[in-house]
């Protein structure tokens, strides 16, 4: 067989065994050494990497991830051994397999599986069955609010197990598997382990980056688990009912750190004793930047986050900062931490002129609006507080999230994460910064679809902008996390930031992310944006930010909505329902018979009153009806405009035929010459991004699409037309319907802009009612999809928490 389906085969093997890696959950190859474990491993699943070149070893990881070669693993250890410190503690362990220490690391990856007989509560996470009710309040801020029921659900063990067995990590759960099986009897230590967990510690050691931050995942101690407590302070329910449970063996382990706990071990039967350890260890051992609080294991912050979200009482709403510079600074937020990293570097917001002089070369703005400056001079801002900003479609919100973002390159010499919701729109803002990059010399690194490196290689001397999706975002700073170089990034700039309540799966996914971003603790500011939130003070509640408003809009934006043969001009301001929708005008077009029997719809008519001079986009319903909508508007627009731009469509024609190896689709080729594309998912990238270069320049005057589109990429236009107001079978909410009308009316395309919605005499009710109705209001989406969301959010954090306390470990070993 191919060595090609080889590789492609164990990927997809050892995807099936991960069913977290699609949602960033941090996943490593394994190597070598595994092999020699797999007979006591017995869930572990993956194959190892037969790969002999890292080059074909991340041939075959999509996600990018580091993986290593045997050889190199060996090397790696070897140096470890030689040079750093910490693995000197650690390479005793392989000759001391008497002194032991369990306690140390439970801490949140204390998973227990055992049924409690008591609660019924079957899965405990991180060490503590949730117990906790809830008193849910209607208008209580969903975000991140968790009830029992949820939690309950998640299948926490099996799912850790899952998540352990793709990363060929599943020490602790084995050892605790053996002490079911065992009715709690603590088996002895075979060498067999001894020498599996000493291989697995020299493994973690080799795995390791290329910093002193080796990775040593466990340790145990001969001290009996009546004593144990976990490290996070919150008592085990088990223990506490069940003094005679005791931890399972106690293998491989520094001698002097062993002792260390050993003299402590009686603490532990107080809860606040591992913070008293922690402190201890630190001043023991010096480490900069050791403090017990920013060791404490991500997880563990999240969920206490979750727990304490479950009764949090309405909040209240965050003030409206419309702040000038020259104003008090507010201190009011608990991220004062957080204040003055940011650094004036010249006059034009902190930034060098020449910035300024770019900004026009590049974008051809030569200043910029009222809001962009009050914006970008809010004193929110220059404390690095978190902010969420909303304003109108078009309103110019990219260019201070690009502004916001030199700043933290340059006055704060940090890295950026800039999170938007497609590739194609990742494509467009590496485009658009890239060129910034150049003269500035910054990297601007694509994360994308295929593209993106976990982690990203380090950079010395410039700095880096991640233009990265909601997922790609989230495997990015998870593997930043892993490798613990979170400190490098300043800045999270999330645009879209209504997706937060997609129900499709991103939502939980950004959610997720602006979760860990929140309590990492690695004083990351967050900036959102967003056209379309209606409870933004709770959105800004979620992220402790400060909102920046305004209903700014540099073109107008008429709206209308056509029924029948009739045009109504939409009046936002009407005092009385009944004027809500005031005749505009009668329509009337020269249709032949044949032309009114297949277009009742007047589709055509409307676009071509705009075309092709000026340009209209037609969003429909279904993938199907865009095609069957662009054919429609062909058979009734005069054939003069087969002349029009005729060279330039046979260019475009060409380029598609070579892009779809000399065949283009149909349907394509029978609209193309009247200057007409559909455009939608069934379309490759490239043949999208053709289709996309050729509407910016002009060669299509007019694109039928789906409404992904909308938050898509710049693609502006004369008159907006939505065929129906449905998506697919669902009728259109209004934060969709803002989007999808807002590619209208934008800056260098006419002084005004225009969107017709076209509905049936039966659903102007509807209509009326969707348009008169407040912003859609944006909830959490974590508990939907069976909690798949708070699943995979947990079992991250716990997946982190894990390489955190093997890398506190290491540290004071
Ligand atoms: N100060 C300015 N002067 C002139 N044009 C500007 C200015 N700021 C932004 N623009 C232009 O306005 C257009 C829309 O800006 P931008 O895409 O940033 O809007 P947005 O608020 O992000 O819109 P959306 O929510 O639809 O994505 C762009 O073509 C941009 O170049």
């Amino acid at each position: 067989m191919d060595e090609e389906i080889v590789r492609k085969v164990i990927y997809r093997k050892s995807c099936l065994t991960s069913r977290y890696k699609q949602n960033g959950c941090l996943r490593r190859h394994s190597h070598g050494p595994i092999n020699r474990h797999q007979p006591i491993f017995k869930n572990s699943s993956i194959k190892p990497c037969m790969a002999s070149t890292p080059q074909q070893c991340r041939r075959r990881t999509t996600d990018n991830s580091e993986c290593e070669t045997r050889t190199q693993a060996k090397d790696k250890a070897k140096t470890c051994t030689n040079s750093n410190v910490l693995i000197e503690n650690v390479t005793p362990l392989k000759r001391q397999k008497t002194k032991h220490n369990f306690n140390f690391i439970k801490g949140i990856t204390s998973l227990d599986g055992r049924p409690d007989k008591h609660t019924n509560v079957c899965r405990n996470i991180c060490g503590e069955s949730f117990s906790v009710t809830t008193v849910k309040s209607p208008t209580q801020n969903q975000m991140l609010s968790l009830d029992e029921s949820m939690l309950a659900r998640v299948d926490l063990d099996s799912a850790v197990k899952d998540y352990c067995d793709s990363q060929n990590r599943n020490i602790n759960l084995d050892i605790q598997s053996t002490e079911h099986e065992d009715h709690y009897h603590v088996p002895n230590p075979s060498e067999e382990h001894f020498n599996v967990i000493n291989d697995e510690i020299m493994k973690s050691s080799s795995q390791g980056s290329d910093d002193s931050s080796c990775k040593v995942r466990t340790q145990y101690s001969e001290s009996r688990c009546d004593k144990y407590r976990p490290l996070n302070r919150i008592q085990h329910k088990d223990m506490v009912t069940n003094s005679s449970y005791c931890m399972a063996p106690h293998v491989g382990i520094n001698s002097a750190q062993n002792e260390h706990f050993q003299i402590t071990d009686s603490a532990w039967v107080n809860d606040s004793f591992s913070e008293d350890v922690i402190n201890n260890m630190d001043k023991d051992i010096p480490i900069s930047n050791c403090s017990p609080l920013s060791n404490m294991p991500l997880g563990e912050k999240i969920k206490r986050a979750l727990i304490s979200n479950v009764q949090k009482p309405v909040t209240p709403k965050p003030k409206n900062v419309q702040v000038n510079a020259g104003d008090e600074p507010q201190n009011s937020s608990s991220n004062t931490e957080k204040l003055s990293t940011f650094f004036d570097i010249g006059p034009f917001f902190g930034l060098p002129l020449k910035v300024k002089s770019l900004i026009q070369k590049f974008k051809g703005i030569s200043d910029l609006y009222p809001w962009q400056k009050e914006c970008l001079n809010l004193v929110a801002l220059q404390q690095r507080k978190n902010l969420v900003y909303a304003l109108p479609t078009s309103g110019g919100k990219t260019l201070v999230a690009e502004m916001l973002i030199l700043r933290e390159l340059f006055c704060s010499r940090k890295n950026a994460i800039f999170v938007v919701p497609y590739v194609a729109i990742v494509q467009e803002k590496v485009r658009s910064l890239a060129p910034f990059g150049l003269e500035l010399d910054f990297f601007v690194e694509e994360y994308a679809a295929g593209k993106g490196q976990y982690p990203p290689p380090k950079r010395r001397r410039k700095q880096t902008v991640y233009v990265a999706t909601i997922e790609k975002a989230l495997g990015l700073t998870n593997s930043l996390i892993e490798a613990q170089r979170m400190k490098e990034v300043g800045l999270c700039i999330v645009d879209e930031l209504h997706l937060v309540g997609d129900s499709n799966g991103r939502g939980s996914v950004l959610e997720g992310l602006l979760t860990k971003l929140l309590y990492l603790q690695a004083s990351i500011q967050i900036v959102g944006m967003s056209a379309t939130i209606g409870n933004l003070h709770e959105i800004a509640t979620f992220l402790d930010a400060e909102m920046f408003t305004q209903d700014f809009r540099p073109v107008e934006l008429k709206e209308y909505v056509k029924c029948e043969n009739k045009l109504y001009a939409v009046n936002l301001r009407a005092a009385c329902p009944d004027e809500f929708l005031m005749l505009e005008r009668k329509l009337s077009f020269s249709y032949s018979a044949a032309a009114a029997s297949i277009d009742p719809d007047m589709i055509g008519g409307l676009v071509g009153e705009v075309i092709p001079k000026s340009s209209c986009l037609v969003f429909c319903p279904t993938k199907k009806s865009c095609e069957n909508v662009a054919q429609l508007i062909c058979s009734v627009l005069p054939k003069e405009i087969l002349q029009y731009k005729k060279e330039e469509k046979k260019a475009l024609y060409r380029a598609l035929t070579s892009e779809g190896n000399g065949s283009v689709c149909p349907v394509l080729r029978k609209i193309l010459p009247f200057g007409i594309a559909y455009h939608h998912s069934g379309l490759t990238a490239d043949e999208k991004n053709l289709l996309q270069e050729a509407y910016q320049s002009g060669t299509l005057c007019c694109i039928c699409c789906t409404s992904t589109l909308a938050a898509g990429v710049n693609l502006p236009a004369k008159r907006v037309i939505l065929r129906s107001p449905y998506i697919g079978r669902d009728f259109i909410n209004l934060s969709r319907y803002k989007q999808m009308i807002g590619r209208a009316g934008r800056v260098g395309f006419g002084e005004m802009g225009e969107s017709i919605l076209i509905c049936k005499t039966n659903e102007t009710q509807k209509v009326k009612e969707l348009l008169s109705s407040p912003m859609d209001e944006v909830t959490s989406s974590l508990h939907l999809n069976d909690g798949l969301g708070i699943q995979n959010l947990v079992l991250s954090a716990v997946g982190l928490a894990q390489i955190q306390v093997s890398c506190l470990t290491i540290r004071v070993t």
